[in-house]
């Protein structure tokens, strides 16, 4: 298992690094905006791209009139994340793990999640880093109440059928620059 989620994230990282070099993400963004539209009064949660992840704030900075928006810190490996209520523009600081987020603002807790990746799949599967941050906390605050994770990635890092461990958390969907992609429910 380790081997093959090692393998399937060194192919991740070059077919994410090709894409965004050459992929343009204004059709995501447009479609990640007209997906979060739907939840207008909600607590959504984006991130402060790092290396060659696909920015979803351009599309979430437009949504601050209609929904707060908050942005994650770490807090040490085999830790939740916690969120910081986001204002466009506001400065950001070091957030662990090389992330940036607002460092003095409130805590939120988001029912919406946008969420990065290295790989996803169509059945909602999702590989990251690999330091269990997302599972952590998706399993957190599902605990809690509902709450939608939808991943935000460049169509090229689609792979058929990702290895899952049982504390993997499922993705509600995907959204890429071909549109939002729906998880078909697992076997
Ligand atoms: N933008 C962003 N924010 C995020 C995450 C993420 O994946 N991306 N996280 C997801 O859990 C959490 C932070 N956890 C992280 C855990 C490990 C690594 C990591 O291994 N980074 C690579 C280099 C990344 C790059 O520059 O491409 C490394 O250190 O080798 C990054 C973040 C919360 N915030
Ligand atoms: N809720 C949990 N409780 C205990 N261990 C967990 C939980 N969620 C994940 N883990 C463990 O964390 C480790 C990393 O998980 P995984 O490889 O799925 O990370 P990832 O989803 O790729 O990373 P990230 O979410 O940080 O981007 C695994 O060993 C997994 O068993």
């Amino acid at each position: 298992m380790a081997a093959a989620k090692a393998a399937i994230r060194a192919e991740a990282k070059a077919r994410r690094a090709a894409a965004h070099g050459s992929t343009d993400p204004a059709p995501a963004h447009a479609a990640l905006a007209a997906l979060l539209g739907a939840s207008a009064g909600q607590i959504v949660a984006g991130y402060a791209p790092i290396g060659t992840e696909i920015d979803p704030l351009p599309a979430l900075a437009p949504l601050a009139a209609t929904h707060r928006l908050c942005l994650p810190v770490t807090h040490g490996r085999g830790r939740p994340l916690s969120f910081r209520a986001w204002v466009p523009g506001q400065a950001l600081g070091p957030a662990g793990f090389g992330t940036s987020a607002p460092l003095e603002a409130p805590e939120l807790v988001p029912r919406v999640l946008v969420v990065p990746l290295l790989a996803f799949d169509r059945l909602g599967g999702r590989m990251g880093y690999g330091a269990g941050h997302y599972d952590r906390t998706l399993a957190m605050l599902r605990a809690r109440g509902p709450v939608q994770a939808w991943g935000l990635a460049y169509a090229a890092q689609e792979f058929d059928a990702l290895p899952q461990e049982p504390t993997d958390q499922p993705l509600d969907g995907i959204v890429t620059e071909q549109g939002v992609l729906r998880s078909a429910p697992g076997i």
